[in-house]
């Protein structure tokens, strides 16, 4: 059984989670000089202990692998199954916390019974078991800043062929992954400068530099935010894991470092990527792929 193509199966584990986790290339040496690789075994163990878990993903880069464009970015059914499976689990919480926007998750996550979803980098949250998304930001006023600021990104589109604005409601991006690779790069230096010239210091919005596309949205919202929310909520949890691969993420494992909720020992924040002398993650695996894994693991570790 190969770790990223196989099925959920049933209670007889013990030697196929062997398997997993030897085969898994977190396990082996590394010339990581910083974040160390996700440890498999520790985390097997700290989740097998414990009684209470809350857990929170991120969805691109992390959960599904970066594609050219974003609509492409589709959930695998391993990683479905397996999401399921663990929210099944009466004593797991677990959370995908993303950029996108209320109706891409709901379509593509929405069927996984008790998956909490939170949208837009923390503006809009629907609660495990409840279809209703509530939105944290209906009091911030979007019109003004997002008018100047599809200015500012319609020019920079009409510059950049292949590249193309994302129109959410509480954020706006601009994607130029398609964009000649130089052109793109020197474009969205250049734009971002403008936005934090001519619009950051009129209005409540930041600027994110996420995977080839730059982002602007409230600054009062963020992913950090919605973690620091659940954990004041879900104050008796005795284990953490979290998973992201971007800036927006830092700010969910900036929060965890910072809770005294749970121990740092059973807390598993982990970078997706290699950009590990930057990250407040505490740990890292090289790619969306070994998310899956480790969520199969987590499913495995406690025969039902
Ligand atoms: O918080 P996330 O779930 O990681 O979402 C961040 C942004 O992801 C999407 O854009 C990125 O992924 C696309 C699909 O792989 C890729 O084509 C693009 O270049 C990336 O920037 C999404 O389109 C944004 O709305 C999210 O904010």
């Amino acid at each position: 059984m190969s770790p990223t193509n196989s099925k959920i199966i049933g209670p007889k584990i013990t030697s196929n989670l062997r398997d997993i986790i030897a085969k898994s290339p977190t396990l082996s040496p590394s010339a990581c000089t910083t974040t160390p690789p996700l440890n498999l075994d520790k985390l097997t163990d700290k989740y097998r202990h414990s009684s209470k878990r809350i857990m929170f993903f991120d969805y691109d880069g992390t959960l599904t692998p970066i594609r050219s464009r974003p609509d492409d970015a589709l959930p695998s059914e391993d990683m479905i199954a397996y999401l399921k499976a663990l929210c099944k689990d009466q004593d797991n919480t677990i959370w995908v916390i993303s950029g996108r926007d209320e109706a891409f998750l709901e379509k593509h996550l929405g069927h996984i019974p008790n998956l909490g979803l939170s949208a837009e980098h923390g503006c809009f949250i629907r609660d495990p078991g409840s279809p209703n998304w509530v939105n944290l930001a209906e009091k911030i006023d979007m019109e003004e800043w997002k008018a100047q600021v599809a200015k500012v990104f319609q020019k920079y589109t009409d510059a950049t062929p292949g590249s193309f604005i994302e129109n959410k409601k509480c954020a706006l991006t601009w994607h130029y992954r398609q964009a000649d690779e130089q052109l793109g790069l020197a474009q969205s230096k250049e734009c971002h400068r403008q936005l934090e010239e001519e619009i950051i210091p009129h209005f409540p919005v930041n600027v994110l530099i996420g995977k080839m596309n730059l982002e602007v949205r409230p600054s009062a919202l963020s992913k950090g935010e919605i973690v620091n929310t659940l954990l004041r909520k879900h104050n008796h949890v005795d284990y953490i894991f979290c998973a992201g691969d971007d800036q927006t993420d830092e700010d969910m494992f900036k929060s965890l470092r910072e809770s005294q909720i749970v121990d740092q020992d059973a807390t598993f924040s982990c970078l997706v990527g290699s950009n590990r002398s930057e990250t407040q993650a505490n740990f890292y695996v090289p790619s969306p792929a070994e998310i899956v894994n480790v969520l199969n693991v987590m499913h495995l570790a406690v025969p039902k």
